[in-house]
């Protein structure tokens, strides 16, 4: 269980997360919505500690993760594994290499610096990519990939990390609708088969919608719904969104009438069975 208390951080006079509480059961998916510029990404970062909370704290399983330093450190950021936008891959290294840096968190500092990887790491980075359907292009340097393959690549360094939790921050907002769907099953698949937790920043709430057990849903640094994505109600979505932003906002009622329309017929279903 990851506890998130009275979690703050503020940019000069700004909360951008502003007294965030929040419990996450491991093995959960969940997806945190919301329009640009609420608090999404620095809420994950602080999880990550790539960002040190104003105020507030985060505890797992009994152990305050804002006051970790150094080996506790590094060793938490190898438990929570990062899924960025740009896939923040190393262009001009082939596809098992960038995996592989996955992998160098288990290994002790000086190792690190020889760079040299063991048969056990190499054969976990080749069974990563072959969980991501992209074994097959291991000796490809990743800067030939589209973005879609360099997300999977992303998604199996972030795999053999072996993290008890991955965050992934808008892992589709560069994706066409094939390659979203691709990402979206693999971190799926992830969740139901490997039982890691995974929290994920989108946009898009159609596609929070179909692939979380919960959504959090942040305005101005708060988080004003947390539930199934059954729960949400077009003034809630209207919130979230803001009634004024027509194209996030209009997409968002969209796929909530969606959400309520295959609800509607699953019970519907039911009833005749
Ligand atoms: N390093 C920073 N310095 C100053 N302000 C920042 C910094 N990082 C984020 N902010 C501000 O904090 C607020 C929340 O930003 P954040 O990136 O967390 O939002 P978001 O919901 O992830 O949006 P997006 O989807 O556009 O990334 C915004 O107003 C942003 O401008």
């Amino acid at each position: 269980m990851l506890r998130i208390e009275g979690l703050v951080k503020r940019f000069g006079d700004k909360n951008a997360v502003d007294n965030v509480s929040l419990s996450i059961p491991n093995g959960e998916m969940v997806g945190v919505i919301g329009r640009s510029g609420a608090g999404k990404s620095t809420l994950l970062r602080m999880l990550n500690r790539l960002a040190e909370p104003s105020a507030g704290r985060i505890i797992c399983e009994d152990r305050d993760i804002t006051a970790l330093k150094g080996t506790a450190l590094r060793r938490w950021r190898r438990d929570t594994a990062m899924i960025f936008q740009q896939f923040n891959l190393v262009g001009r290294l082939d596809v098992l290499t960038n995996v592989l840096l996955g992998r160098l968190n288990h290994r002790s500092p000086a190792l690190t610096l020889v760079k040299s990887f063991s048969t056990d790491d190499k054969i976990r980075a080749i069974a990563a990519l072959e969980r991501l359907d992209m074994a097959h292009l291991l000796a490809q340097r990743a800067e030939t990939l589209s973005g879609g393959q360099q997300q999977r690549v992303a998604i199996a360094r972030a795999l053999v990390q072996e993290p008890r939790i991955i965050l992934a921050d808008e892992p589709i907002a560069s994706l066409d609708p094939r390659n979203t769907q691709v990402v979206m099953d693999a971190l799926f698949r992830i969740n139901r088969e490997h039982g890691i937790t995974v929290m994920c920043n989108l946009h898009d709430l159609d596609i929070a919608a179909k692939y979380c057990d919960r959504l959090i849903g942040m305005a101005a640094g708060k988080v004003v719904f947390d539930d199934v994505p059954q729960a949400l109600t077009r003034e809630v979505a209207a919130e979230l969104y803001g009634i004024e932003a027509k194209d996030a906002g209009a997409e968002a009622l969209d796929a909530l009438d969606a959400i309520a329309a295959s609800e509607a017929a699953k019970r519907a279903k039911q009833k005749i069975a």
